[in-house]
């Protein structure tokens, strides 16, 4: 992403040139549910999976189904905090693993979140916010009455409930960082309610 903007001056055309390689590594953290279900790691399963499934919608049903936003600001904002923090994320792993963890890695950790959550949670809510005229004009993915089924759903009303849906889980999910930060980095003990 830095080399993309130090060559062309500009964010435009950024998503372009990495969505492969977001959509892969986005989908492949299904596995992180995955992992906390059969037990792997001690992670909390709520917590990952709300985290996980919100990044899947971002990344494909809304980035990669509505071209149109693929350009806007806020999909830079939310792209940046993505990715500093997954590549903080898996260094605090590998050098968990390698019992060699510097410092500054466990630092960055429990502190970068503070800053990059509400920047990605931001960056997503504009990008949705900036996708609502276009489903609305569209009509996509989009189920109308009458037909055979009976059914009829609303993509664009579905964006709306999923934009409040942020209002009760995003506190959830950084007071539990805020937790593990008092643990990890203050060694508090902490009582987790969905565990
Ligand atoms: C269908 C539509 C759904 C729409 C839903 C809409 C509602 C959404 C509301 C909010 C959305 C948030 C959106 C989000 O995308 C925004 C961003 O991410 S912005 C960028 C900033 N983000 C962050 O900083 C994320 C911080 N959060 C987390 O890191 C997580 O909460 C999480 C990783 C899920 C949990 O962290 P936690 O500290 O609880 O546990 P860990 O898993 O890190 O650690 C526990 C122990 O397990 C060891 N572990 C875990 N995984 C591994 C691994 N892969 N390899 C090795 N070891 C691993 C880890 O070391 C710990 O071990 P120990 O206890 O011994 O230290």
């Amino acid at each position: 992403m830095v080399r993309f903007y130090m060559e062309k001056g500009t964010h435009r055309g950024l998503y372009k040139s990495i969505q492969k390689t977001l959509k892969f590594f986005q989908t492949f953290a299904l596995l992180e549910i995955v992992h906390c279900l059969i037990g792997i790691v001690p992670t909390s399963v709520l917590v990952t999976g709300v985290q996980v499934s919100s990044r899947i919608f971002m990344v494909w049903l809304v980035t990669h189904s509505i071209k149109p936003i693929q350009n806007e600001e806020s999909v830079v904002l939310f792209l940046v905090s993505w990715t500093v923090t997954e590549i903080t994320r898996y260094s605090f792993y590998t050098f968990s693993l390698l019992n060699h963890l510097p410092y500054f890695i466990k630092w960055a950790r429990y502190n970068f979140f503070i800053i990059l959550y509400p920047v990605g949670v931001a960056g997503e809510l504009l990008t949705i916010y900036a996708a609502l005229p276009y489903v609305k004009k569209t009509g996509m993915f989009s189920i109308r009455l009458p037909n055979k089924y009976n059914v009829s759903f609303d993509y664009y009303y579905f964006l709306l409930i999923t934009m409040a849906s942020y209002i009760p889980l995003f506190p959830q999910l950084y007071f539990h960082m805020l937790r593990q930060r008092r643990k990890v980095l203050h060694g508090e003990a902490v009582v987790e309610k969905d565990e």
